[in-house]
């Protein structure tokens, strides 16, 4: 699409810096309400990175909350707040169901009533299948997201896999959603969804300690604690965006760093003694097999 400049659409475009293609999606998504079923931790990123991406205004994202302190902290972002979780369905085109995979059955059978064929149901649920879903909300039009959360900050990495009954304008909406607050996956078959929530939907925690492991470490070797944790950060920033960039494999990247009988290789042989690869297979395995558990 080319605009042109005298339209409302390229004035914010330049006055608000997005692309074309953000643009677009934003048009796309256009009197669209957008409701969570559970305002907890992943809701409360999604909901962040969409704020920061100008995609959907606050004001057209819904919650209820059963605890007070999450209503105050969605309705300061300027999320509207509703009663329950039955007029979150009722106000909204698409609901996110964004509640513990065990809570799932419950809330489905509660909305079931007032579910209709122009709803879309997206579920974030861990360990929980679109057939499950289907069976539980007796409702077809369905999409499986397994987002993370450094989605607040626009670096989010969801994949996403249909129901039987969604369509491609959903399949749009939905990829468009989720490529304003990072990187998306839209056609990924059900069967990779315990890897990949072992991987990229529980991979930021294992990264927060890495960089909290890093940080002690440089302590432990005398250097002040705030220059510690953001030289952890920093390296970590750049080493993910080198792969990224690069495009090289990160056995070749590490070479690069690991002089002759220098500093990194001592270091390396240091990692490799405790395990440290196996440790990271063993932790996205045991996460995939937590969620393999949930279903
Ligand atoms: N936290 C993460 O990094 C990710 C989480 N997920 C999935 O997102 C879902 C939510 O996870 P979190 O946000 O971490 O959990 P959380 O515990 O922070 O949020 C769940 C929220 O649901 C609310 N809730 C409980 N019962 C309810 C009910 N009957 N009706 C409405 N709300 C209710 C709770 O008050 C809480 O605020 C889970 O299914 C999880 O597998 C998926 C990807 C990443
Ligand atoms: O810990 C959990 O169960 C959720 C799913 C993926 C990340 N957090």
């Amino acid at each position: 699409m080319v605009y042109n400049k005298d339209t409302t659409e390229y004035i914010e475009m330049v006055q608000t810096a997005i692309t074309e293609e953000q643009m677009a999606a934003k048009l796309s998504l256009q009197g669209l309400k957008l409701g969570f079923i559970g305002a907890g931790n992943m809701a409360e990123s999604i909901v962040r990175g969409l704020t920061k991406s100008g995609i959907l205004s606050p004001s057209s994202i819904l919650t209820a909350s059963i605890f007070d302190d999450r209503v105050d902290l969605f309705r300061s972002m300027g999320v509207e707040i509703v009663k329950n979780n039955t007029q979150i369905v009722e106000r909204s085109d698409i609901v996110v169901v964004s509640v513990k995979p065990q809570i799932v059955k419950e809330v489905l059978l509660e909305v079931k009533p007032v579910i209709r064929p122009n709803h879309l149901l997206v579920s974030i649920a861990s360990g929980i299948k679109l057939k499950t879903m289907q069976d539980w909300s007796g409702h077809g039009r369905l999409i499986r997201v397994m987002p993370n959360t450094p989605s607040a900050v626009s670096h989010g990495a969801s994949v996403m896999c249909l129901g039987e009954e969604a369509t491609d304008d959903d399949r749009e909406k939905v990829g468009s959603i989720f490529g304003a607050i990072g990187k998306v996956w839209k056609d990924v078959k059900e069967e990779c969804f315990d890897g990949v929530t072992g991987l990229s939907g529980s991979g930021p925690a294992y990264i927060f300690l890495a960089i909290e492991a890093m940080a002690d470490g440089g302590v432990a070797a005398g250097l002040p604690r705030d220059l510690a944790l953001s030289l952890a950060t920093q390296t970590v920033y750049g080493a993910a965006a080198m792969v990224r960039e690069t495009g090289k494999h990160p056995g070749e990247l590490k070479d690069s760093v690991a002089s002759p009988s220098g500093t990194t290789i001592a270091a390396i042989r240091e990692l490799e003694r405790g395990g440290f690869r196996g440790v990271l297979m063993n932790a996205v395995i045991a996460s995939a097999n937590r969620s393999r558990d949930l279903s």
